[in-house]
């Protein structure tokens, strides 16, 4: 005032306002009101205009005593009532309209206190008591504030004008509850209690009082913005003495506004962002002080003023971001009592709060998906997009776990599952197979999609036992008249139908093709033919060939052939069988048994029944509506067609134009013919076509896979070429005695399976029984085959195939099948005692093997001469065939495959001078220490003792 005495001449509006602390606008407006000529705040305020407006507040003041000394000093009497009349209420309307915006109706005084919880609500100079600032205000304030805390308050403030306020919880999710009373500006008395979690939608309550001109109200304002709940209720009478109740802003709040005299309805109880109450005290009041305060009331009508709108979301200090932000137009939020900045001028503090309709931040939508399918390590970039967040967010969440990755850094499983948990996100892993190792998987198929199919049969048989005849006669037979001149072609494998149902036979007979087929894996025959000629009964190869099949586990059919022979004996044949566990069904047994005649015919429509009720025993099926699978059984280059391939369709089915993969190399199938030679479109399970289209030749035993396309089989069929030559050059897997017992322990072996070859069928039954014997751990010896004879290739090829070890008893393998030991990797181990082989294989499985030694075969030289020297003895004049025979060498003589001597060089010589070594192809004379019987077409085979170390 004093200012304003020595300025009187020349105090300007602006000048003026800034010595009431108000703004030039609100001096404007008064002086408007109480018609005094004004332009703008550089209008000069003449004497009388200062005077007029000093009587103006004067007055107030006056009535705001007049209605303290009614109330008395209690807080919160509501006894508004009465104020109502006064002359204040003039003013309220005078203080109101200017800037219905700002001054929202709802005072409320009490929000919390901005600062720190607890504190008084006003900041103003007074501290504690809520000051009025201007007039002896006295309020109590008290709320939880900013950071969460719990306050609760109580204040009664005068603002401005005695009103009382109390403040509530605020900003940071506090809980507070206040009551206040207020009488704002004018003499208003009031009552709130606000409790308020505000932001994140808390829950609360406000009542306020009245304000400004002694209205009276109350009011109750919830939680706000995110859908907090509140409830406001509010009387007052606002500015010109309403009575509201009030609904904050968003959350959900609920309010009744009431009646309300004047400006729009009064005061409200909800109050906008900040306080959990919704007051809003006049601008007047608390202005300087309240700044910080934010209240939230606002008058429902208040046109929508730049200033003061603001969507307060914190509650704090919205005005001034909110002038940032906000758009240049804004819808009010005319709801409830919400809104309303608080104050204009001050709008800083306290009123922000408006709350226009600016549409509630929009709510992030939550895409993160709940489940995401992994295949494989993915990248930083790969996770955060099937994820659905930036890869920063990824980045950020990354480091946070310790680790500094890039956009294109990879992540393994862990970290990707981490991640995803992180985020709440379920992970489901679907680890592709290895596709290049197509021959270690198959599709599941459900039942519903498994068709029949045709069973695939192979003959097997002794040699001219009649396996081909028995293959002609059935495919002359059943083939269909019409079909393709009945002239069929041979593509390995040929299809029959009987009965209406087909049979596909592979037109390889002999257990050759079909062990070398299973040592690579594929098992194409669903069932075996064992063919033995009734007039000459069981032979080497036909037990040879039961072993193949039993080792299988492929069902036999034992066909009786030539029975047409005046000397067929098929009983005899049945009597021999049993000792190989094929007991024919007449006997106990389960074996069927057919009688035949391949060359006359006879009994073959019988031979196929019975393969037919094997089958439909078995249920061969497969689903043939999917990309085929296969297996090659034959495959040449042909002059004109180049590569060829009879590939058996096992599952699936192939059509003209698909690309596949045949054992290391690719294709697309250019044609398609069956056995009659007839073009095919597509080919279904059990169907064997012979194709074209390939660029290499692939093996018999190939496994044949349909891919999607071209590139996809070349790069399949080059990683399969590469995985097949590092598999070649790495370690063998089949079964040693050296390592058996590693393998029994790790439960790679549980059967040692053990083929016996022996020089006589005695020592052979001997060594069978002995070493089935043993049981050691758990693991047994399983005697796939034992016969007589040197050990031959085809024994070789099947000790591949069922992953077993050879014992020669007295007996050498033959030189191809040397090779192909050597080749497949098959343990082979000549003996000549049988406790040793007993003892061996027993250490071997008890893991106490402990060979120091192994016999190394250094080479092999032929007898081509026989020199009988006097007083020397026998020199035998040989051709040394492979390596070298040493001096030192011990060496054995093996005469058809079967260890004659075993003993040392007594002396070795080219031409007359003795040597120490003889290369291979020079020739040599050696006599054996001790051993006079070399005979011409012997083989001396010398051998070296190694140590071996384990
Ligand atoms: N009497 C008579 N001879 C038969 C019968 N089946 C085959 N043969 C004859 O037995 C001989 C051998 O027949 P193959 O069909 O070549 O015998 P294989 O088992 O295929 O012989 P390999 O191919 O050498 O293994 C031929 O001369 C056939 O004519 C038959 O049922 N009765």
């Amino acid at each position: 005032m004093t200012k304003q005495d020595n300025n009187k001449d020349k105090l300007r509006v602006y000048e003026y306002a800034k010595s009431l602390n108000m703004s030039s606008k609100e001096i404007i407006t008064i002086l408007k009101r109480l018609g005094l000529p004004v332009n703008n705040h550089m209008s000069v305020m003449e004497n009388d205009a200062v005077n007029s407006v000093e009587k103006f507040f004067k007055d107030i003041k006056a009535n705001a005593a007049a209605k303290r000394s009614d109330s008395g000093s209690s807080q919160g009497s509501n006894k508004p009532a009465a104020n109502t009349n006064r002359p204040e209420s003039k003013q309220q309307t005078v203080a109101v309209q200017p800037k219905p915006d700002q001054r929202p109706a709802s005072a409320q005084v009490q929000t919390a206190s901005p600062r720190p919880s607890g504190s008084q609500q006003e900041e103003r100079p007074q501290g504690g008591q809520s000051g009025e600032p201007r007039q002896s205000a006295q309020g109590q304030g008290g709320g939880g504030y900013r950071q969460g805390g719990q306050g609760q308050g109580q204040g009664g403030g005068q603002n401005r004008q005695g009103g009382q306020g109390q403040g509530g919880g605020y900003r940071q999710g506090g809980q507070g509850q206040g009551q206040g009373g207020g009488q704002n500006r004018q003499g208003g008395q009031g009552q709130g209690q606000g409790g308020g979690q505000n932001r994140p939608g808390g829950q609360g309550q406000g009542q306020g009082g009245g304000y400004r001109q002694g209205g009276q109200g109350q009011g109750q304002g919830g939680g706000y913005r995110p859908g907090g709940q509140g409830q406001g209720q509010g009387s007052g009478q606002n500015r010109p003495g309403g009575q509201g109740g009030g609904q904050s802003s968003f959350g959900g709040g609920q309010g009744n506004r009431t009646s309300g005299p004047s400006r729009p309805q009064g005061t409200q109880g909800g109050s906008t962002p900040g306080s959990g109450q919704g007051q809003r005290s006049r601008p007047g009041e608390s202005r300087p002080n309240d700044r910080d305060r934010r209240d939230s009331g606002r008058p429902t009508t208040i046109p929508p003023k730049p200033v003061g709108a603001v969507v307060d979301i914190d509650g704090d200090d919205a005005g001034a971001k909110a002038k940032k932000a906000r758009p240049p137009q804004r819808q009010f939020d005319n709801r409830g009592g919400n809104r309303g900045p608080g104050n204009r001028g001050n709008g800083r503090n306290q009123g922000r709060g408006g709350r226009f309709q600016q549409e509630p931040p929009k709510p992030k939508i939550d895409n993160t998906p709940k489940k995401i399918i992994v295949r494989g390590t993915m990248t930083v970039g790969e996770l955060a997009k099937s994820l659905h967040k930036d890869a920063s967010e990824v980045i950020k969440k990354l480091l946070f776990l310790g680790v500094m990755a890039t956009i294109n850094q990879e992540l393994d499983l862990d970290a990707i599952q981490l991640l995803a948990s992180d985020y709440g996100v379920e992970v489901e892993l679907k680890i592709p197979v290895e596709e290049d190792k197509f021959e270690n998987f198959e599709e599941k198929d459900d039942d519903e999609d498994l068709q029949e199919r045709p069973p695939v049969v192979t003959i097997m048989g002794h040699v001219d036992h009649g396996k081909t005849t028995l293959l002609d006669a059935i495919r002359k037979t059943n083939v269909t008249e019409g079909e393709a001149g009945g002239i069929t072609q041979h593509i390995g494998a040929y299809q029959v139908e009987t009965n209406g149902k087909k049979i596909t036979f592979l037109d390889t007979p002999g257990h050759e093709a079909f062990t070398s087929m299973r040592a690579r894996g594929a098992q194409v025959t669903d069932i075996t033919i064992i063919v033995v000629a009734a007039d000459d009964g069981v032979m080497p190869q036909t037990i040879e060939a039961i072993a193949h099949a039993k080792a299988a586990k492929v069902p036999i059919i034992v066909a009786v052939n030539k029975i047409d022979k005046p000397d067929a004996n098929p009983d005899h044949i049945k009597q021999e069988l049993t000792a190989y566990e094929l007991v024919p069904e007449e006997w106990g047994g389960d074996t069927i048994f057919c009688n035949i005649s391949a060359k006359q015919r006879i009994g073959l429509e019988n031979l196929l029944d019975m393969i037919l009720l094997v089958s439909e025993v078995q249920e061969f099926k497969a689903n043939p509506n999917k990309r085929a699978r296969g297996t090659v059984i034959e495959a040449e280059l042909d002059k004109g067609k180049g590569p060829v391939a009879r590939v058996l369709i096992q599952h699936g089915t192939l059509k003209v134009g698909d690309s596949f993969v045949a054992g290391v190399h690719f294709g697309r199938v250019r044609a398609m013919v069956n056995d009659k030679g007839k073009k095919l479109k597509e080919a279904g399970p059990s169907t064997p076509v012979e194709i074209t289209g390939m660029t290499e030749v692939p093996q018999a035993g190939d496994p044949f896979l349909v891919f999607e396309d071209e590139r996809k089989a070349r790069a399949i069929a080059e990683k399969r070429a590469i995985t097949l030559r590092q598999s070649e050059m790495g370690a063998n897997s089949r079964v040693t005695l050296d390592d058996l017992y590693k393998q029994i322990k790790e439960g790679e072996v549980k059967d040692l399976n053990v083929i016996i070859k022996a020089d006589v069928q005695g020592s052979a039954e001997a060594l069978k029984g002995s070493l089935e014997k043993i049981d050691v751990e758990g693991a047994r010896v399983k005697i796939l085959l034992s016969g007589v004879g040197a050990v031959t290739e085809s024994d070789v090829i099947l000790a591949s195939a069922s992953n077993a070890i050879i014992i020669g008893f007295n007996v050498r393998p033959e030189p191809q099948a040397k090779n192909t030991a050597d080749q497949e990797k098959v343990d082979i181990r000549l003996h000549s005692i049988i406790y040793k082989v007993m003892e061996e294989i027993e250490s071997a499985m008890k893991g106490l093997l402990d060979p120091t030694y192994k016999e190394v075969v250094i080479g092999q030289a032929e007898v081509r001469n026989i020199f009988k020297v006097s007083k020397v003895g026998t020199i035998a004049g040989c051709m040394v065939t492979s390596g070298k025979i040493n001096r030192n060498a011990e060496l054995r003589v093996i005469r058809g495959g079967i260890v004659v001597f075993t003993g040392k060089v007594d002396s070795l010589k080219r031409f007359k001078d003795d040597v120490k070594e003889v290369a291979q192809g020079y020739e040599c004379g050696i006599s054996v220490e001790k051993f006079n019987d070399i005979k011409e077409g012997d083989t001396i085979e010398a051998f070296v003792m190694e140590t071996v170390e384990r």
